[in-house]
Parts: structure tokens; C-alpha cells; sequence
């Protein structure tokens, strides 16, 4: 909802005040009229709640309070020249100004003969002039946790926000739903922001690792968990990736196919998804909290990663990646893929080994929880590391893209640069220096070496030069052995045929699939799934069919399907087995040996405001 107030022409201009009013801080006080209704009185209050409005007219008294939580920005505006020329540009994306003819406060475009000043109030409720210029200033102190004392309001951190977004996300609608539903909720809020759409699989990953990103206020990216584990992987490729992970802030807009990490931070905070995650997620950002995400270190054959969201052998796995062909149906394509793989079903042969979580304590609400002290990061990088990847930005303009080496004539950059909005929402010039021919190696704690190789990926885009980089990751030092050596006697080991295995730290693994229902987001816990052959399809129809609602695992668990909560875990399929898929947070990569330690509180992911 926007509400248009407008001052009364004589009043004087007052000052801040602190008083209380009926159990209330009152911050401001004072009396507007609704334009075009001027009949209608509004006595209108800022206190500590929000902002109160008592509608006084011809019918009557009615009051009504917008909360300070749903209230996102503010915006003083003028009457606008008459005669004016020139499009409404991003204007027209905001609800509003467009048909009223008001223009931003110092705009220059102000019709000077009328002396009305409009204040507009941004407010999204999911669940549930000078004078205009004062009332800004303290609403904007306010739901900044500040107490307003000053007629000026300066944000407390004046950087940009990074948005990365794949155009490829999803049904390919990532870009229109930015530009619609997204930048005009970030010019209301005033946010300033800096749009890069990505050109190719690992372009999001290359600009983390090479960019100065504690420039910016946090990294967004708009697409879905493909491109945030290129973002995190990207963080863990730098040699200041402790810095990067504590202070960088990552959010998600989701507009990708599954989006489990946007349905688990909804589900966890108890905030709506469906219908509107795209509007729930940006009013995230706006606020700016985060909180602490755990992080999985993989270890396959040759690469090291990290992964957010789960591992995958078998069943989901295949599904995921073999229903990429119906991509442009949006998230049904699970649905369809699941039914064909139940009706054809495919058991592999392996070996699944695992460190379970002991560690379990009863807290005083009788619910079971993980102590996580395992995992937790003492600070320690992976011991002998080396880099050949020390330029994080281009040597002649650091990163600016302002130097002929970097203008390479990229024009998919638009950004929000000042907080007067929408006229600086505008297209920009912009490119970024990317490394060629850099080398390096993966060490582990157990001193085995290991190249990781970033091959092309499958949807392609236009490959460049990062298909055949390879880059060292960081992160910190493993607890367990090396994929190369046994497993410890104390882990538990399971030999046979497997319909799949399935770990995952977060609730969901796409919107419709409630995998874990346990999980936090920073609990050192990696829930393991394993259906082991043998299980009938009735059995497993069931199971899918309660991944929806999170009813598919049977209670009590029986010999064919369980779900264990584990701190580390091995799988080794058997080599000459059907064909299938191994995924890491829904993106394939090599068959075969994979293991995975989760790391405690690593990372932070911006989340809504706890309720
Ligand atoms: N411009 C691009 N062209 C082709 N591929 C891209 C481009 N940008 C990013 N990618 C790749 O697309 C892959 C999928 O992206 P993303 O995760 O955003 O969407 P999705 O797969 O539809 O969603 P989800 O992962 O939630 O199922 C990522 O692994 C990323 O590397």
C-alpha cells in the first residue's frame, strides 16, 4: 500500500519531540489533509509502534496504526510543472506518482506556484517540503532502530547493494520480475543498489572471487540456488574468505526452478512464501538482518566445494537433473519427472558412511536438539594453501570498470547510485576484470592434492574463458579424512543397493519438497536420508508423496527408509552401476566417491525480521 499525505500550507515548522502518550513514544504530531478530500482531517502521530492515523470526517472517526515492521520507506514529493515533457521512466513502475503528477522534493521539476508537499508512506503488510521532509526524517530514523533528534536523515551505511542475477533462473523471467517487482519496492525504500545480470554459468562465482565486494552493503542474488552456491563458492575462492564470509551479507530473491533456500529461510521465520515470495524476499533485503547459515565442505574426486543446501545420490538427484528438459514448465517439472522415475526405478550399488550426530541434548522444552560443537570454525584456514589468484580486481581501475582494459562495452548494469531514486534508476556502462590462466591446487589437512577443474557447464551460455580455470579454494581445515582414506572405525558403514542418499541442511529443497523438516539453519546437522533397495514402490510412493508436506519419512522408521542426523558422511557407489546423478545443492557434478563435513555457522544469509 502507498498513503498519500499532504501537509496543511501554514503550519509551522515544529521540532522532534519525545513525549508519551498513553503508554506510547510519541515522536511527532501534527495534522493533514487528504488530497482532493479536503473535508477529511488526518490527525496523524509517529510513536514507537508506527504511525497512527485518525481519520476525521463528515461520517465520522476512524483510526488506524501502519506498524513501524511493515513499513519500508517514505518519500516527500511535490506538485509537478505543469507543461512538463519527458516519460515517467521508472516513475510509472511506482504505484502512484505517475497518475498524481508529483515529482521528488529538489527535483527541480516542482511546480513552485503550489506549496503542497506530499509525503508517501511505502507500507507492504503480508500476514497480517519541510514539514513532509521532518516526517521522512524521523520514520526513516525510526525503522533504522534509531532515535530521531535531527531535521536530516543519513543513512547509516551509504553502500550499494550487489544484486546478481541469471537470466536462465527458472522460466527465464528473472530479469522482467526484477525490473517490475523488485527495483521499484528498492527505489521506495531508497536502497541503493548495483545490477549485474550474468552472461554464463560461473560469471556470478568469477565476480565474487575478483571484485572488491565489501564495497557493497551485501550481495543479492536474484535467480535461484544455483547462483547462490557460485556466490558462495566464489567467497571461499578468495584468500580473504574469512573476512568475505563474516562480513557479506548473501540474500536470495528466488526466481529459480527450486529455490529451497528461499522456502527454508520463509518456513524458519514463519514468514508467507506462496504467493508472493518475490515481494516477501526483497522486503528481506530492505531490512538488512541476517543471521548465521552453516556451510557443507564436499570433497569428490577432484574438487573441493561448499554447499548450503544438500548432496544427492539417486533418486532426487535424478530427478533434478534429468527433468532440466521440461525447465520451461517452472517448478512442476519435479512433479512430472518423479512420477516417470517411479514407474521406471533404478537402484544403485555402493557403500554409505557416516559420523553420526551423538551429541543430541534434550532442552528444557523436551525437544531434541544437536550441541553443534562439532564443526564450529576456530578460525583456521586449510593449512598449506597456496594462491596464484592474490588481484581481486583489474590493477588499472580496481575494479570500477571504468578503464579501457575493463569497458568491454557491458550494458546489462543498471544501478540505483543515490537515495533520490527513481531518476538515477537508470542503465549503466559497466564490465569487470576477469583473470585468465590462473592456476592453483586444492590441499587437504591430510596433504593430498587436489585440482579442481571448472568444466563448462551444460547450459552453457558462451563459455569464455573459464572453462578450463582452475581455482584454489579456501575455508577451513577439514576434520575428516581425506576421501582417499578409509573411514574412521567409529563412523557407521552401510553396503548394498540404494534407490538414493540424500543429505540436506535446510527445510526445503524446493518449494513443494519439505525434506528436512528439523533443520535450522545453523545447527552443525546434516540430515541424511537413505532408502536402501528392496523398498517397495507403494513404500515409495508414499515417501514422495509426503516430501510436499514433509510426512515422508515413516514413523516409526523401517529397515528400507531412514533419516539420520549426522555431522560427516561418505558415499562410494560402486563403479559399473546404472548411470545416475550426483548433485551438490541441485547442480551436478562427477559420479562417483563424495563426502561431506558440515562447518557451524560459517556464513550469513540475510533472513526476515524475527517475529
Ligand atoms: N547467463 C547464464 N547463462 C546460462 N547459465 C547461467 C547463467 N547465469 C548463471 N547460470 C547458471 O545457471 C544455473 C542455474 O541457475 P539458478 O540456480 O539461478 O536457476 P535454477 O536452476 O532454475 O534454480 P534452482 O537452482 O533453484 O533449481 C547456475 O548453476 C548458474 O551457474
Amino acid at each position: 500500500m502507498s498513503i498519500k499525505l499532504q501537509q496543511e500550507h501554514n503550519s509551522s515548522p515544529g521540532h522532534i519531540q519525545l513525549s508519551d502518550k498513553g503508554g506510547e513514544r510519541v515522536f511527532l504530531a501534527e495534522t493533514f489533509y487528504i488530497s482532493n478530500k479536503k473535508n477529511t482531517v488526518f490527525q496523524v502521530r509517529l510513536t514507537d509502534k508506527g504511525l497512527c492515523l485518525r481519520k476525521e470526517s463528515g461520517s465520522g472517526v476512524k483510526e488506524q496504526t501502519i506498524l513501524l515492521v511493515d513499513i519500508i520507506g517514505c518519500r516527500c514529493l511535490r506538485s509537478k510543472r505543469r507543461g512538463h515533457g519527458g516519460s515517467a521512466c521508472a516513475c510509472s513502475a511506482l504505484p502512484g506518482p505517475a497518475q498524481l503528477k508529483v515529482v521528488e522534493a529538489n527535483s527541480g521539476e516542482q511546480d513552485e506556484s503550489d506549496a503542497s508537499a506530499y509525503l508517501y508512506i511505502y507500507a507492504y503488510i503480508l500476514k497480517r517540503s519541510r514539514q513532509a521532509q521532518k516526517w521522512r526524517t524521523a520514520i526513516k530514523a525510526l525503522i533504522n532502530d534509531e532515535i530521531p533528534k535531527t531535521p536530516t536523515y543519513t543513512p547509516t551505511d551509504a553502500r550499494k547493494l550487489l544484486v546478481l542475477l541469471n537470466p536462465k533462473s527458472g522460466s527465464g523471467k528473472a530479469r522482467e520480475v526484477f525490473q517490475q517487482r523488485v527495483a521499484p519496492i528498492f527505489v521506495e525504500a531508497e536502497l541503493p543498489f548495483e545490477l549485474h545480470v550474468t552472461k554464463r554459468a560461473n560469471y556470478a562465482r568469477e565476480f565474487v572471487r575478483t571484485r572488491d565486494i565489501f564495497s557493497y552493503r551485501g550481495i543479492v542474488v536474484v535467480g535461484g540456488d544455483g547462483i547462490y552456491f557460485e556466490v558462495i563458492n566464489g567467497m571461499l575462492e578468495r584468500t580473504d574468505w574469512e573476512r568475505a564470509l563474516d562480513e557479506v551479507n548473501v540474500g536470495v530473491i528466488p526466481c529459480g526452478s527450486g529455490n529451497g533456500l528461499a522456502r527454508s529461510i520463509a518456513h524458519i521465520y514463519g514468514e508467507p512464501y506462496e504467493p508472493k515470495p518475490v515481494l516477501g524476499a526483497t522486503l528481506t533485503v530492505i531490512r538488512g538482518r541476517s543471521t548465521t547459515m552453516d556451510l557443507v565442505r564436499v570433497e569428490t574426486k577432484s574438487q573441493i566445494m561448499y554447499s548450503f543446501l544438500s548432496i544427492g545420490w539417486g533418486l532426487i538427484s535424478d530427478i533434478d537433473i534429468e527433468s532440466e528438459r521440461l525447465r520451461a514448465i517452472g517448478g512442476q517439472r519435479f512433479t512430472l519427472w518423479s512420477v516417470h522415475r517411479l514407474i521406471s526405478l533404478r537402484t544403485y550399488q555402493g557403500r554409505v558412511s557416516y559420523l553420526p550426530a551423538t551429541q543430541m541434548v534434550v532442552t528444557n522444552g523436551g525437544e531434541k536438539q544437536f550441541d553443534g560443537s562439532f564443526g564450529r570454525v576456530s578460525g583456521s584456514m586449510m593449512r598449506h594453501s597456496l594462491s596464484y589468484n592474490t588481484a581481486l580486481d583489474c590493477p588499472d581501475c580496481h575494479g570500477d570498470g571504468d578503464c579501457e582494459t575493463c569497458d568491454t562495452g557491458f550494458g546489462d548494469v543498471l544501478s540505483l547510485e543515490t537515495s533520490t531514486g527513481v531518476d538515477s534508476f537508470r542503465p549503466r556502462l559497466d564490465s569487470w576484470y576477469s583473470a585468465t590462466s590462473r592456476k592453483s591446487a586444492y590441499y587437504s589437512t591430510a596433504e593430498s592434492i587436489y585440482r579442481s577443474v571448472h568444466e563448462k557447464s551444460s547450459q552453457g551460455g558462451s563459455g569464455g574463458d573459464n572453462e578450463t580455470e582452475s581455482h584454489q579454494m579456501f575455508g577451513p581445515a577439514s576434520k575428516i579424512p581425506a576421501l582417499t582414506t578409509p573411514v574412521p572405525d567409529t563412523w557407521t558403514t552401510i553396503e548394498g543397493d540404494f534407490v538414493m542418499v540424500h543429505a540436506a541442511y535446510q527445510t526445503h529443497l524446493s518449494t513443494d519438497c519439505h525434506f528436512a523438516t528439523s533443520a535450522k539453519l545453523n545447527d552443525g546437522i546434516i540430515w541424511l536420508c537413505i532408502i536402501r533397495g528392496g523398498v517397495s514402490r507403494s513404500q515409495l510412493l508414499t515417501f514422495l508423496l509426503g516430501l510436499s508436506s514433509g510426512t515422508h519419512i515413516p514413523t516409526p522408521q523401517n529397515e528400507f527408509i531412514k533419516m539420520i542426523p549426522v555431522q560427516a558422511f561418505r558415499i562410494e557407489p560402486t563403479s559399473g552401476g546404472p548411470p545416475g546423478c550426483v548433485t551438490v545443492d541441485g547442480e551436478r557434478v562427477e559420479y562417483g566417491p563424495i563426502q561431506g563435513e558440515i562447518f557451524r555457522d560459517v556464513a550469513n544469509v540475510m533472513v526476515p525480521a524475527q517475529s
